[in-house]
């Protein structure tokens, strides 16, 4: 069997009092992209520097690509990509000068890495663009042009935090496909993100918050497990039923969506229609229809209150719920963190 990329147990770190991260397993499998979801500051960027060698565990054992961190970090570092959340190219520089001085931090030859420039600039459609600064590139040029330096050496494993943080859906998506190629050709890839989108497209991801691992599955596996069921109801008075049904602690979440609440109810109910219609709901419902579940509605059930009244999501899950969340492929109506803390706001009130 082959062997993980990555492999953590109990991987902590601390600052001062605050634990950033906290007795974190992870495993990450060859050729493949495992995502990282969770909301700003639950510890994606302090795990990702532990993995890449950058920052000493508190405590907790790391092997990346068979070295043990911290003492093999830079054993590690000519073996790994990492893209930072910010441009850390020299707006300055061309898009070829960039590369060229990335080449040379990596110490490649000048022959390798003419090759490898002209095979980026190609690959990355930056040719059209070579002479232009980085400085007056938009958002996806400039996302592409990160890429292409973080993969000049070609590596093995590359880490991406919240790479597409300042791009728009369409390049978005075309990122994505490039990521997917690198995998093709034999790479694989941690990625964090807090966009549900992304998320899903991920082979396996975690979700986290305030430093713990919430849940840890393929996107399917976890939506398969979540542990609720998921109703849209639609009625005249959204707003006051929403209050009402919040207040049952049947149910986990009431968000509103357009001209419906999306409703998840714990799956301790066995048949939650029949089960909202006995609720004497004012205004009553005149719609309630069953819905699949998407990859927010497991961030909502495995996050806040819902986790902290326990959670299966960490363990692994049942493949006989596969069906139901793989006929969900369309990513493209998924939400960012924002919406799922309003879910959860709306938990609250
Ligand atoms: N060097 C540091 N010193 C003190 N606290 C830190 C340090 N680095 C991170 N933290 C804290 O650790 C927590 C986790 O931060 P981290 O940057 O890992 O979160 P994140 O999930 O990557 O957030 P974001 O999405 O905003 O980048 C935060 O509370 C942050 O303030």
């Amino acid at each position: 069997m082959t062997e993980p990329v990555i492999e953590a147990r109990g991987l902590t770190r601390r600052f001062g009092t605050l634990t950033a991260v906290d007795a974190l397993d992870l495993t990450v499998e060859p050729q493949t992209i495992y995502g990282f979801l969770g909301p700003n500051g639950c510890g994606k960027t302090t795990t990702v520097r532990m993995l890449t060698g950058l920052l000493t565990p508190s405590a907790g054992t790391v092997t990346v690509l068979g070295h043990q961190l911290p003492r093999d970090a830079e054993l590690l570092k000519r073996r790994i990509g990492y893209m930072t959340q910010k441009f850390s190219l020299y707006d300055d520089l061309t898009v070829a000068e960039n590369l060229r001085f990335v080449a040379h931090i990596y110490g490649l030859s000048h022959r390798i890495a003419r090759q490898r420039i002209s095979e980026l600039l190609s690959t990355y459609a930056l040719e059209p663009m070579h002479n232009r600064r980085a400085g007056r590139m938009s958002g996806g040029q400039r996302q592409r042009l990160a890429l292409a330096a973080a993969t000049i050496h070609a590596p093995t494993l590359l880490f991406l935090d919240e790479p597409t943080s300042a791009v728009d859906p369409e390049n978005r998506r075309d990122f994505w496909e490039r990521l997917f190629d690198l995998i093709d050709a034999g790479a694989s890839i941690l990625v964090s993100t807090h966009y549900m989108d992304e998320a899903e497209r991920c082979h396996r991801l975690a979700i986290m918050e305030s430093g713990h691992k919430r849940a840890d599955g393929s996107p399917a596996e976890l939506m398969a497990a979540m542990g609720a069921h998921v109703v849209e109801v639609e009625a005249p008075d959204l707003r006051a039923l929403k209050q009402q049904l919040a207040a049952l602690p049947e149910v986990i979440s009431a968000a509103q969506l357009g001209s419906r609440l999306r409703v998840l109810v714990r799956d301790r109910i066995d048949d939650p229609i029949n089960w909202l219609k006995a609720q004497s709901l004012q205004p009553a419902p005149t719609g309630l229809d069953l819905a699949r579940p998407s990859l927010e509605d497991v961030f909502v059930t495995s996050t806040g209150k819902s986790a902290r009244q326990g959670s299966s999501l960490e363990r692994p899950s049942r493949a006989d719920g596969d069906a139901r969340a793989d006929a969900d492929a369309n990513t493209e109506a998924a939400g960012t963190p924002d919406d799922t803390a309003q879910h959860q706001e709306d938990h609250r009130r």
